[in-house]
């Protein structure tokens, strides 16, 4: 019996799909594996039987990436599974930026007892006008599953877009647009956009990425918007951009005391994955991903760990064997083995930087003694016996 744990809410339709063999557990220490969404987990205390993290999202700037990689948990995320209601909150950023909806709204609900209102609305509606999105240049900064969609949406608005992202993968490539205009240079984005839009993820390098130097490159009157992370931005500096005129509007989905209320800023709360669409793709995606890893070994979409698939097993045994990517180690699981009277069938080794993976298929089972010979070499930092 596999016991899980639910660090924030999950949607259902992904929950039932574990079976009689995994059991909801409130205590984080007795869980094999965690779904978590945006908890922070960068101080909790990760119990010594947690196998597996699904973050039910993206970003797993959340999570303690390497800490779990050195204690052998496998840490998976759902990619573009909530790409789609990421995408669609960006053009409401976008309209909410040019035209004052919602000051408009707003005029409404002061007016709701006049009873002249139909009639006054069509003078009151001048101080609500704005621009329209056809015709303006967008630049999408980061062409993954997020960017690619906006990207290529923006081009049925009829906007002009430039796409800039020094890393796209060549299914990202596939999928974007002719349409969209490959930029190889960043600075071309800040100098030649009216809206420009940011997906990349939180990283070391990316970390206040649009700064008061790229604010000082963009166009009079630019609109930003940031539905990857607030740290991306320097928020400091967007407000002075924003005092000054050079930013029109900082569209953000995370609110904090820097931007919360503060003139040109829209914020909402976190939202942009927040549909039942989102929630039900991840949801799902992260349950199978770590039933597929607890029953059977095989690792998909993780960020820690490199993938590996080995399907079920047919054999007598499988182990896991989570180690460092060290000269010589899988001889060593080799020998073991080999010393221990016990055939290996099948086995894949595939490594990510520092850490590497082995599924091994064997043709009858491993004793106790054996995974403790294995678990003591220097460099594994677990041994999982899956069968
Ligand atoms: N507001 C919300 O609710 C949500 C926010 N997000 C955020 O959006 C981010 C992006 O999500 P996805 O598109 O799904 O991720 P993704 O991993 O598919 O795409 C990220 C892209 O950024 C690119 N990139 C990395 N460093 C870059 C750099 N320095 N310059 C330009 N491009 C760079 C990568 O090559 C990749 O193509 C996530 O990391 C997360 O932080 C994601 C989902 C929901
Ligand atoms: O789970 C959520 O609502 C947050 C989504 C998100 O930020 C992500 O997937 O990176």
């Amino acid at each position: 019996m596999y016991q899980y744990h639910c660090l924030n809410p999950i949607a259902e339709v992904g929950l039932d799909l574990f079976t009689e063999d995994y059991q909801k557990t409130e205590e984080l220490n007795d869980a094999q594996a965690v779904l978590v969404r945006s908890a922070a987990m960068h101080d909790l205390e990760l119990p010594e039987g947690l196998e597996a993290i699904a973050r039910a999202g993206a970003g797993v700037n959340n999570i303690p990436l390497e800490k779990c990689a050195d204690k052998g948990i496998v840490v998976f995320n759902t990619p573009g599974a909530n790409a789609n209601g990421v995408k669609e909150l960006v053009f409401a950023g976008m309209l909410l930026a040019s035209r004052d909806i919602v000051g408009g709204i707003d005029w409404v609900l002061e007016n709701k007892d006049n009873e002249n209102v139909k009639k006054d609305a069509e003078k009151a509606k001048k101080a609500f006008a704005g621009n329209e999105l056809a015709g303006k240049k967008l630049g999408v900064i980061g062409l993954g599953a997020i960017g690619v969609r906006v990207a290529n949406a923006a081009t049925h608005l009829g906007m002009e877009v430039y796409g800039y992202d020094p890393f796209i993968s060549v299914n990202a490539a596939w999928n974007l647009s002719r349409n969209v205009k490959h930029i190889n240079s960043v600075e071309e984005i800040y100098s030649a956009c009216d809206f420009i839009t940011i997906h990349v993820p939180l990283l070391d390098d990316t970390k206040k990425m649009l700064n008061k130097e790229a604010f000082a490159q963009m166009k009079d009157g630019v609109v930003v918007l940031n539905f990857a992370r607030d740290l991306l931005v320097d928020e400091e500096a967007i407000l002075t951009a924003i005092e000054e005129g050079k930013v029109k509007k900082y569209v953000t989905d995370f609110p904090n005391t820097i931007t919360a209320g503060k003139k040109g800023c829209i914020v909402t709360p976190h939202l942009g994955a927040s549909t039942q669409e989102s929630e039900d793709n991840c949801a799902v995606m992260a349950v199978k991903e770590i039933k597929d890893y607890l029953e059977n070994g095989n690792i998909r979409n993780s960020v820690n760990f490199p993938n590996c698939n080995m399907g079920a097993c047919t054999q007598a045994g499988r182990i896991a064997i989570l180690h460092k990517n060290k000269k010589g180690i899988i001889g060593k699981f080799s020998n073991i083995l080999g010393d221990g009277d016990i055939n290996i069938t099948d086995m894949t080794n595939k490594s990510r930087g520092d850490y590497a993976y082995s599924l091994l298929d064997l043709e009858s089972n491993v004793t106790e003694e054996i995974v403790g010979q294995l678990a003591a070499l220097d460099g594994v930092l677990k041994v999982r016996v899956i069968k």
